[in-house]
């Protein structure tokens, strides 16, 4: 057997209770890394029908006491949200459902030793949540005990179909509570309130930033964070999302991340709750995009112009319907498909290693400040509350085909001295886009004069207005989409990018050249649900990694979006800042280090 193996397999605790409601009934409980498994032994021995319940369905573990001052037993509560089999009009279907176990410690005369036992079995089950490591040779004491979490949870009331609210009070409050987590809750009153919030607050206050939310929220936290004169720690505070908007694409990718089936609304709500409680978090990248104005912002998810930031955009007055929005408004572009001139120049990276990716867990730190509280306006809290109880994917290796398209032209960026045939062109052609050269000097790096200048700079790119290294391929043509994306998900149910994760370091461009027909796109809309679509080698559909790229749109009016939040139009230049940021996962693939 493996070390791992064995090391899942080990019985961390093992113990013999009774339960409450109390029926005469006792139980044998062995606890390992993954799960506790439970046996009965009265009234009946079950030797073949053991329960498990696995740790990844657990969310918290309190101890209890009974009312009555004489009774010496003491108690503990397992919180666990499984999947299960539920009836629906047409059959039926798995969802999670809570599930709480509470065991009575009887063993010893007095309550003290008995409590004891309770708190040690709760402290390790919760250890095992958080994924902080225990094992069968230490001691489980209560200061292994992971600190309760403080979060700063932001609730956009008019995100998706306006739900937030009511799905915060019916699922995430009491769950949450469940985890041991306090918090703040602030409903956004209007557009922009969160990112000035974010601003404002003491950073030490908090373990985490969470929306409650679609994906515009997070991109205000985001930003907010990023103007803060101490934004290099404010863009550490690790961030979370549970989705109630309409898209929910970074939901979509966490909820990938944790090895779930795809999900939407309420079940892939609570996927993340129980991630949030997990707690794990990772780096993540965030993307700098400037705008012609020289605007800089920075991004999580994408940039897109043509039928991607078409549909986005003019969707929005569908928006009672929530993610079906996004199905009638492709519908009804494809119907009237348009093509957009533009130039599309990047930086490609050739090398296809997976960098691995680091894990590390939400704890405090341990050096709190004593809470002040910013004012924080229509806040509900549950601070100052005591309570007592105690696959990796091949990478896709497109080649553009320039013969299918007569009005494609690919090129090294305008100014180079050597200009590649485009019947020639493919990735092998291009020199290493990470060498040295590429990268700017410091003093002719050129953020153009814009709004904020905060954040790394953008070393890979010289001023909007002056040309491209000569590194960079251009092409040049009619393109029915473009889309930089740098998560897997693009909505919850849009798999566009299976091979992409939180911190690789990349761009996934994505162009759709014009000639493409209607049916055509419809099935690479179809297939995207199950990420097939990069599979079915279409010769209009090309995929490139990349560092930085440049957009520079020849048809006058058109939709351009940063992380589905329209921009203004006009040229548009990216670099990517592998993990600036640290985004609550609760899962992570190799976890190397915690803090
Ligand atoms: N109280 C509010 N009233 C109106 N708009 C708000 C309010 N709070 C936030 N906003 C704005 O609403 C925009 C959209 O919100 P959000 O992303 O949460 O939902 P969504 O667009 O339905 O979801 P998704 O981005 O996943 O498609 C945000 O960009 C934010 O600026």
């Amino acid at each position: 057997m493996s070390t791992k193996h064995r090391q899942a397999s080990d019985t961390l605790l093992h113990g013999e209770f009774g339960v409450y409601p109390s029926k005469g009934i006792r139980y044998a409980l062995s606890l390992t890394q993954t799960g506790l498994h439970i046996q009965r032994l009265v009234p009946k021995p079950e030797d073949d029908q053991r329960t498990v319940l696995p740790i990844t369905d657990m969310v918290g573990c309190h101890t209890l006491r009974s009312r009555g001052t004489n009774d010496i037993f003491a108690y503990f509560s397992i919180y666990s949200y499984p999947m299960k089999k539920k009836k629906v009009a047409m059959g039926s279907t798995r969802t999670r459902q809570r599930l709480v176990r509470t065991f009575k410690v009887d063993e010893a005369s007095e309550y003290e030793q008995n409590q004891s036992i309770a708190e040690k079995w709760a402290t390790a089950i919760k250890c095992l949540i958080q994924e902080v490591q225990i094992s069968s040779d230490m001691e489980i004491t209560p200061d292994l005990q992971p600190k309760a979490r403080r979060l700063l949870l932001l609730l956009n009331p008019c995100g998706g179909r306006g739900n937030a609210l009511q799905q915060c009070h019916t699922h995430i409050l009491p769950i949450i509570t469940e985890a041991d987590i306090s918090y703040n809750l602030v409903q956004t009153e209007r557009a922009n309130h969160a990112r000035e919030l974010v601003q404002t607050i003491n950073l030490e206050e908090w373990d985490g930033i969470v929306v409650i939310s679609g994906d515009g929220l997070l991109f205000e936290v985001i930003n907010g964070l990023m103007e803060r004169p101490d934004w290099e720690d404010a863009i550490k505070m690790p961030i979370g999302i549970l989705p109630c908007g309409s898209g929910n694409a970074l939901a979509g990718a966490i909820n990938y991340n944790a090895g779930f089936e795809q999900a939407m609304g309420s079940e892939l709500l609570l996927n993340c709750i129980l991630l949030l409680c997990r707690g794990t978090v990772m780096p993540m990248d965030l993307v700098s995009v400037t705008t012609c104005s020289g605007t800089r912002s920075f991004s999580f998810l994408s940039v897109a112009w043509g039928f991607i930031s078409d549909v986005d955009i003019e969707s929005e007055k569908y928006r009672h319907m929530g993610s079906a929005r996004f199905t009638v408004g492709t519908m009804v572009r494809v119907a009237s498909l348009r093509t957009y001139r533009g130039r599309l120049s990047y930086l490609p990276v050739l090398d296809a290693h997976r960098p691995i990716c680091r894990s590390i867990t939400l704890s405090p730190n341990g050096s709190l400040a004593p809470l002040q509280r910013s004012q924080l306006h229509r806040t509900i809290s549950d601070m100052g509350l005591c309570e007592e109880r105690n696959i990796m994917f091949e990478r896709s290796t497109a080649v553009l085909d320039t013969g299918e398209l007569p009005s494609f032209e690919t090129s090294p960026s305008p100014g180079s001295p050597t200009a590649l045939h485009t019947s020639q062109f493919t990735f092998d052609s291009v020199p290493n886009a990470l060498s040295e050269p590429d990268r700017m000097l410091p003093n002719d790096v050129g953020c153009p004069t814009h709004s904020h200048v905060n954040g790394p700079k953008d070393d890979l790119l010289p001023p909007l207005d002056q040309p491209l290294p000569k590194s960079w391929v251009t092409v040049e043509g009619d393109f029915v989409l473009v889309l930089g994306i740098y998560q897997s998900h693009l909505g919850a149910d849009l798999f566009t990018a299976p091979f992409s994760y939180f911190d690789d370091g990349l761009i996934h461009l994505f162009f759709v050249k014009a000639g493409i027909s209607r049916t055509a796109l419809v099935r690479l809309f179809l297939a995207m649900e199950k990420g097939t679509h990069i599979g079915m080698e279409c010769p209009y559909l090309v995929h490139v990694p990349v560092r930085a790229f440049r957009l520079e749109p020849l048809t006058k009016k058109g939709i351009l979006t940063v992380d589905g939040e329209r921009v203004e139009y006009g040229p548009i230049q990216a670099q990517v800042h592998q993990r600036l940021g640290n985004l609550i996962t609760g899962s992570g693939r190799v976890s190397l280090t915690s803090f």
